[in-house]
């Protein structure tokens, strides 16, 4: 069986268990479950801290798993990354009291908070910058406040925590991070792991497209067909009255309505989007 490690708290567990639904797989009817048996499908998911997940999946202990890209790094364990997932988007950033601390080479002889020590430790090394780095568990914001540092590196996602606390972002992001599939390299579950990378592909392709139906004048199928041309090619297939096509491609969902607006300007009519719940492409 295929050992998998699921987030079991924190921001990328929902969105990780709902993924691992969606590309078929058993899930767990309650926090309290720690392990999931699917024997269907070979595969047992154990869930974990996201943050201990690289060092399992680095050690061979689990094959493969979700965690966050910043928390992959900063593990520095054998791990690598298969593919980004599309949620639990975040920066990783270095912050100050505004205007204390405005570029990275001036965090020289201050103190760093963070939770990411390794990520932290590893970026001011190639910046060429010498500082203590404080390692705290959580709240790092708190530690300007309390005097325990001068600095910290931490997880932003929309900057309402870094503004509440008096602080400003500053210097390049670290890191823009999102949930990420990672794996050993080299593990022997090679086969039953191409079968989850193939599923959650599927249900990545799924989410960022939509399918787009509409009925086209026949002497208008190729400029249509250029405003969508779907995967391979879109299906074109004959109606009723010989002078309309029906047309049906897969269409990025951000570009849903432009496409449709350009389609109906063409001269499209009945145009529909459906979602995509599955694929394999
Ligand atoms: N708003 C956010 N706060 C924290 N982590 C986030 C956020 N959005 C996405 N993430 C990602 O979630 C992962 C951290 O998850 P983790 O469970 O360790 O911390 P958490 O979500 O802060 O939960 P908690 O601190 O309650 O345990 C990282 O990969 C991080 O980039
Ligand atoms: O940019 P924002 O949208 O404000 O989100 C980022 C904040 O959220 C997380 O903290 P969390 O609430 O998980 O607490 P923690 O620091 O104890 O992990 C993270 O560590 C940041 O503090
Ligand atoms: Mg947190």
């Amino acid at each position: 069986m295929l050992r998998f490690a699921v987030p079991n708290k924190g921001s990328l567990s929902e969105s990780a268990v709902e993924m691992l639904r969606e590309a078929g797989y058993r899930t767990r009817r309650d926090s309290k479950e720690l392990v999931v048996s699917d024997v269907d499908n070979d595969v047992e998911f154990f869930y974990l801290r996201p943050r201990d997940i690289a060092v399992y999946v680095g050690s061979g202990t689990v094959d493969a798993g979700i965690t966050g890209r910043d928390l992959l790094l900063d593990a520095g364990s054998g791990a690598e990354e298969v593919m980004p997932l599309g949620f639990g988007a975040s920066t990783f950033r270095y912050a100050a009291r505004a205007g204390d601390v405005t570029d990275v080479a001036a965090i020289a002889g201050r103190r760093v908070a963070t939770s990411y020590p390794g990520l932290v430790t590893k970026h001011l090394a190639q910046a060429g910058v010498q500082a203590d780095v404080v390692r705290l568990d959580g709240a790092v914001e708190t530690a300007i406040t309390l005097g325990v540092a001068d600095v910290i590196a931490d997880v932003v996602e929309t900057g309402t925590t870094l503004r509440a606390q008096g602080l400003a972002p500053f210097g390049e992001p670290i890191l823009k991070s999102e949930a990420v599939l990672i794996r050993r390299p080299g593990t022997s579950e090679a086969q039953q792991f191409e079968v989850v990378r193939r599923r959650l592909v599927g249900v990545v392709t799924a989410r960022h497209y939509v399918m787009l139906d509409y009925d086209c004048p026949a002497a208008l199928v190729d400029a249509a067909c250029r405003l969508t041309p779907g995967l391979e090619s879109p299906t074109v297939s004959p109606m009723h009255n010989p002078d309309w096509l029906a047309v049906r491609a897969m269409v990025p969902r951000a570009q849903t309505n432009r496409v449709m607006d350009a389609l109906y300007d063409l001269g499209a009519r009945a145009i529909l989007v459906t979602e995509i719940s599955a694929c394999r492409l």
